[in-house]
């Protein structure tokens, strides 16, 4: 049974590389049944395009050389993908195609239509080919016998009946997208971008699942984002306004493409075959996703006023110039919104019913839920105003705004609209993981801040998270009862489920808070990221992974846009990544920065004079809730090592930990085991410490634990560990708890900058994280 369809466009199949990349998503995505729609490779019907006109010229030479750049555009693909006799085959069938193509032409007889089939015909055999070359079963099927029109209609219950004899059930169907046939045999297509109009069409004659759409952006945006960096990413768009989308500007779905959807379940989904990592835009059933607000711009059309319009003329009139259109009725008048370069072809359709109201117009339009429209279409009047914009024609409409001008809407102008129009009242869905210490106070702060937030963002409390039991509730978890809701509500936790929940989320932004002090945790950020969740981080596995580990993952949240703060997980609340990151962006250079920089060891190293044995210092600060969950994690200086780590890559120095020496606050010995078989050995701790107390008061000083990062020109020195201060020292006066960075730069050379205060406590470091997802809130505005 055919499960579903994949549909690879032009640019999906640019080079022989690009062939084996969708080789590798079929490989990894399809089952036998499935069927793969694929578009003529690169600029292949462009390039067919002109070959015809060149024809229709007789200009031989441009025809000649079209031929070879058309030739050799195929040999390289069929030498780089295929081997031995069936690259030989494939270059045998090539040649008399080509040889073919020029015989017709010579003898009129060639048709437009057979010729730009050859695109979607050489693609399909190719892939099929390298596909079976891979061992994988696959078959080349020509749509023109899958599709029959007549007189421009499709034949839908032939069709159907087609597709149920010809598709393979044991195999991988490759088929051509945008050809056709109509009953006489002849060959048809269906129009630009037709190949997304294949692949609908093909799930609905063989009662697919699923359409997938791999193509060159990562699905569906509130505006263009590559004219708007916070353009939003949706998870999910309902069918009538990516319909919408579609006749108002958007090029990414095609209204044609939607059609064959329309009272069916199947699901359309948008991906990108070039990061394929990264989550999909699902086009669903209306009522299936909240409604969006989209922006979209509109350039060179004209407005042309219709005397009895009908569907009809609509389907024609797309067909005719390969465009989707929009109408609408205002004043008892109907008017055709059209690409001024098909005007002309529109006018002569319209055999005189059709006049220009307004030509030489571009504009934009604004989709958004009915209720939001009146107030939207205000605000975007009075936003194009005042930067000059009169809009020379508008209207209002059920779920959109049309504001259409004499001045392009640029790139500017366009971020400035987004801001205020569309990336207002939107919903922030928080996923907060580690309920301990820390976690349960930045619940605890987090009513007053959504509170304060919401202007511009409503924030929902979507999921809680333990190690072994997790609470999600995508309309939202009540702040103030969430623990009782835990207790009663929440499930065993897997991380299958906890990503397939997020997944599912339907906001326009995603936060997942990391309060937990968990490794295994932190292996799933890049699933967070493909998922398009920004991240905020107490915990510092992540922010110390190793390099290759950790640049992958910056990578991939900078191309999603998003962002990923972790200032807590260095000084805790204390404002030092911001500092740092300021200073840097200021144009200045750190060279150094020593000090203090474990709120635990700081309160230890300060409180320890004897009076009380050491070990009992670290239960305290264990139950205060400074020290990591495993108090080891500090005594070993691992955890100080780790914040070390964080500074250093902040500052673009490449380090792993192993770069950092360490020496502990422990005997190692006791680093091995259990918990309480720490405790049963406690009094070696005592003893150790005792050692280094005496030893540091013979030579006037006290015990302290510091780090060091010195970046010169050609050496890095990275180090924490064990110091004897002297009484007189800004060390030793330290207030327990603080930490202390001294920072040198070319700026700040002989006197240093310093930051200090508390660098532990569930307090200080909640309101930090309250900090990071301030500044990531304000980011995304
Ligand atoms: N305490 C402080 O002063 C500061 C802490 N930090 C950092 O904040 C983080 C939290 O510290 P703190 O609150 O003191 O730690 P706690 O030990 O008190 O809390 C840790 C929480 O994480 C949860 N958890 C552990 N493993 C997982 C997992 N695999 N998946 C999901 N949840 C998990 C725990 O679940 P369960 O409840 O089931 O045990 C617990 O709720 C740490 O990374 C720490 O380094 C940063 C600055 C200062
Ligand atoms: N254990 C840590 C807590 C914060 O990271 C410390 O004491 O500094």
């Amino acid at each position: 049974m055919t499960k579903n369809i994949h549909k690879f466009g032009g640019s999906s199949l640019s080079s022989a590389q690009r062939y084996k990349s969708v080789a590798g998503i079929i490989l990894e995505h399809t089952q036998p049944g499935d069927c793969v729609v694929v578009s003529a490779a690169g600029k292949t019907t462009d390039t067919l395009v002109k070959l015809w006109q060149s024809y229709q010229q007789q200009d031989t030479h441009v025809i000649a050389d079209i031929l070879l750049q058309l030739n050799n555009h195929q040999i390289d693909l069929i030498e780089q993908l295929l081997q031995a006799n069936t690259k030989r085959n494939a270059l045998k069938i090539l040649n008399e195609e080509l040889s073919t193509i020029t015989l017709l032409a010579q003898t009129g007889q060639l048709q437009e239509a057979q010729l730009l089939a050859h695109g979607e015909l050489w693609s399909a055999r190719v892939l099929a080919a390298y596909l079976q070359e891979l061992n994988v079963d696959a078959c080349v099927h020509d749509a023109r016998a899958l599709f029959t029109l007549n007189d421009g209609q499709l034949l839908h219950e032939q069709n159907t009946q087609q597709c149920a004899n010809l598709i393979a059930h044991n195999k991988i169907n490759v088929v051509t997208g945008f050809i056709a046939a109509n009953t006489a045999g002849d060959t048809v297509t269906l129009g630009r971008n037709g190949s997304d109009y294949s692949a609908t069409l093909l799930a609905n004659y063989c009662h697919a699942k699923q359409v997938c759409i791999w193509t060159d952006t990562q699905g569906v945006f509130s505006t263009d984002p590559r004219k708007v960096s916070k353009a939003i990413k949706y998870a999910k768009v309902c069918r009538g306004q990516a319909n919408l989308l579609a006749r108002l500007g958007n090029p990414v779905l095609h209204a044609k493409t939607l059609s064959p959807l329309k009272n069916t379940d199947i699901k359309l989904s948008v991906r990108s075959s070039f990061d394929v990592q990264a989550s999909s835009t699902d086009i669903v059933k209306e009522g299936s996703a909240k409604q969006k607000r989209f922006i979209t711009t509109l350039q060179n059309i004209d407005l042309l006023i219709v005397e009895n319009l009908s569907e009809g003329d609509i389907a024609h009139v797309s067909q005719l110039i390969q465009h989707s259109l929009h109408h609408f009725s205002q004043n008892g008048e109907t008017y055709l919104v059209v690409p001024a370069i098909s005007t002309h072809q529109v006018i002569s359709y319209f055999e005189g019913r059709a006049n220009i109201n307004e030509s030489s117009l571009h504009g934009c339009a604004v989709i958004a839920p009915e209720q939001d429209i009146s107030k939207l279409d205000l605000l975007a009047i009075n936003l194009l105003n005042s930067h000059a914009i009169e809009p020379r024609f508008a209207h209002q409409d059920s779920g959109y705004i049309l504001l259409l001008t004499d001045q392009v809407i640029d790139s500017d102008i366009l971020s400035i609209l987004h801001d205020k129009l569309i990336n207002k009242g939107q919903e922030i869905a928080l996923i907060v993981a580690g309920l301990g210490n820390v976690g349960e106070v930045f619940i605890e702060q987090l009513s007053t801040q959504v509170e304060r937030l919401s202007d511009d963002f409503s924030i929902k409390l979507v999921g809680l998270v333990r190690s072994q039991k997790m609470l999600f509730n995508p309309n939202g978890i009540g702040v103030s009862q969430w623990k009782t809701q835990f207790q009663l509500e929440a499930s065993d936790y897997q991380n299958q489920t906890l990503l397939n929940a997020i997944d599912e989320l339907d906001y326009e932004h995603k936060v997942i808070v990391d309060i937990t002090a968990s490794e295994k945790f932190s292996r799933l950020y890049p699933d967070f990221v493909e998922m398009d969740c920004h991240l905020i981080s107490a915990n510092k596995y992540a922010g110390t992974a190793p390099t290759n580990w950790y640049k992958a993952l910056r990578t991939s949240i900078s191309e999603r846009n998003l962002h990923w703060r972790y200032n807590t997980s260095v000084g805790a609340g204390l404002p030092i990544n911001f500092a740092l990151a300021d200073l840097q962006h200021s144009g200045d250079k750190i060279t150094r920065i020593e000090g203090v920089f474990s709120g635990t060891l700081s309160w230890l190293c300060s409180k320890y004079d004897g009076s009380i044995i050491f070990s009992d210092l670290v239960l305290e600060a264990q139950k205060m809730g400074f020290t990591e969950p495993d108090p080891r994690e500090d005594l070993s200086g691992r955890d100080m090592q780790r914040k070390l780590l964080i500074l250093a890559r902040e500052l673009g120095v490449e380090l792993n930990l192993e770069d950092i020496s360490l020496s502990a606050l422990m005997p190692d010995e006791l680093a091995q085991g259990s918990w309480d078989d720490f405790l049963s050995k406690k009094s070696q701790l005592d003893s150790f410490i005792q050692e280094h107390a005496k030893r540091a008061k013979a030579k006037n000083s006290v015990l302290r634990y510091t780090g060091l990062l010195e970046i010169a020109e050609n050496e890095v020195i990275a180090k924490v560990g064990i110091a004897y201060v002297l009484q007189s020292d800004v060390l030793a006066s330290l207030t327990p708890g603080d930490n202390i960075f001294v920072i040198n730069s070319k700026w700040y050379s002989d006197n240093a900058l310093v930051i200090q205060g508390p660098g532990a406590g569930k307090e200080v470091t909640a309101a930090g994280v309250h900090s990071d997802l301030y500044w990531l809130v304000q980011n995304l505005r």
